[in-house]
């Protein structure tokens, strides 16, 4: 019994995903691990099963972009090392200690925000010098210290520094603000220092200049931390790109996102045939509504098509409502019994419509939006060649009203129909 009722859903093969974590598992150093990238709900693909998946086939820990992606990911069970990509509004942080999990910083004045609010939910005042924990009026430590020493050592909150070698968007950008996040990160006893980083702006590209400017950089701001006497934490540099072309600096991680989906940071990276990967994410759907005319007749809004007489035209219940792009108006292509028809007139938020020809189509008929049907592909690379994006885009464009299917072994072994918990 299916476990939702639209005709449309999104169909994940985590053989597919396990298969390419393998792959990138073999392409890297042994001593470096594998940092699953599971924000944007997993690309488009369900952030959750991706996650078990991935760790069950080797990775040991996961990066979201915001903390409310990591605590889903809590929520679900998953108790491994999970990394903040993004910025985490202070006001967050509280929780962010709570549900432990790992925050990007960058900024001096954060850490002193962050240090104050976690000692103030904790009740902890400020170490003395001798790192000694202020007893109360009994000359006992408040009970929620004693709590956490016992359980854990001295809960804290994990943080990772970013630096910015030339990405332009989060992250220290001289030696001065590093220095000063590095002492503001040990002069306090909230945080736990796992980790520092960087992330490449052109890791996807053929010609490798401003990446090794970037990679050099990298690599000077670790030596300063190092000439200034720090032990460095974790050490990771590598998405998806930098890791087919340069394994070797995959230091402690590598975080690696589309290239676990199976698909190709780009066309170029695609065309060197580095690895070979195996795209887990398809869309399919089911025919609605199946018409012939005898005269001709407009198709859909504005009646940007006019089927001519006997043509027959397929409704299919799929629409830009659901991030399948109104740019396919009149573009797009789906499969049909191993073929290729057109979208003919505009996606609407729901629906779309294509012509059929050579074969007759009824209504239940399975259609393929992207993926394979017989020996014709629908790839993402091509839809986002026709909308004008990348494929990145396309995957996250496909939102919470899709179930998502996820097949193992060429059989379903679950089903997340969002539109169930809202
Ligand atoms: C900081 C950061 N790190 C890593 C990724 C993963 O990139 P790919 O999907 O290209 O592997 C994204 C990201 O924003």
């Amino acid at each position: 019994m299916e476990k939702y009722d639209r005709d449309t859903w999104v169909e994940v093969n985590l053989d597919d995903i396990r298969s390419n974590i393998h792959t990138f598992r073999k392409h890297i150093p042994e001593k470096t691990q594998i940092m699953a990238v599971v924000k944007a709900d997993g690309y488009g693909h369900g952030s959750i099963e991706v996650a078990r998946e991935a760790l069950a086939a080797g990775a040991t820990s996961l990066a979201v972009a915001f903390l409310d992606e990591g605590i889903v990911l809590r929520k679900a069970g998953i108790t491994c090392p999970i990394l903040i990509l993004g910025y985490t509004p202070i006001r967050a942080v509280q929780k962010a200690y709570e549900w432990n999990i790992s925050c990007t910083v960058f900024q001096t004045n954060w850490i002193k925000k962050a240090e104050k609010i976690v000692n103030k939910k904790q009740g902890k005042k400020k170490v003395n010098k001798h790192g000694d924990k202020p007893e109360d009026k009994h000359g006992n430590q408040p009970d929620q210290d004693k709590k956490e020493e016992s359980i854990q050592g001295r809960k804290r909150l994990s943080v990772h520094i970013n630096i910015d070698t030339g990405m332009g968007r989060l992250g220290v950008r001289t030696k001065k603000v590093l220095l000063s996040v590095v002492k503001g990160i040990y002069k306090s006893d909230v945080f736990q220092w796992d980790g520092v980083y960087t992330h490449f702006a052109t890791a996807d590209s053929q010609d490798i200049t401003y990446l090794n400017h970037q990679f050099e950089r990298f690599q000077s701001y670790l030596e300063f931390l190092r000439e200034k006497g720090h032990k460095l934490p974790a050490i990771h540099c590598c998405n998806t790109a930098a890791t087919m072309t340069h394994p070797e600096w995959g230091f402690h991680f590598i975080r690696l996102g589309i290239g676990m989906y199976g698909l190709y940071p780009s066309v170029y990276l695609k065309s060197l045939n580095i690895l070979n990967l195996k795209p887990a994410l398809q869309v399919k759907t089911r025919v609605s509504n199946v018409k012939f005319m005898q005269k001709s007749f407009g198709i859909g809004y504005g009646v940007t098509y006019s089927a001519s007489p006997g043509e027959q035209i397929i409704t299919l219940p799929i629409g830009y409502g659901d991030g399948f792009s109104r740019l396919l108006s009149n573009k797009g292509s789906v499969l049909l019994q191993g073929q290729r028809f057109s979208v003919v007139g505009r996606v609407t938020m729901d629906q779309c419509m294509v012509s059929v020809d050579k074969i007759k189509a009824k209504v239940g008929d399975e259609v393929v939006i992207y993926g394979r049907s017989g020996n014709e592909e629908i790839t993402l690379e091509e839809v986002a060649e026709q909308i004008g994006t990348i494929n990145y885009e396309v995957a996250c464009m496909l939102n919470y009203r899709i179930p998502r299917v996820y097949i193992k072994q060429h059989k379903v072994v679950s089903v997340r129909n969002l539109l169930e918990s809202i």
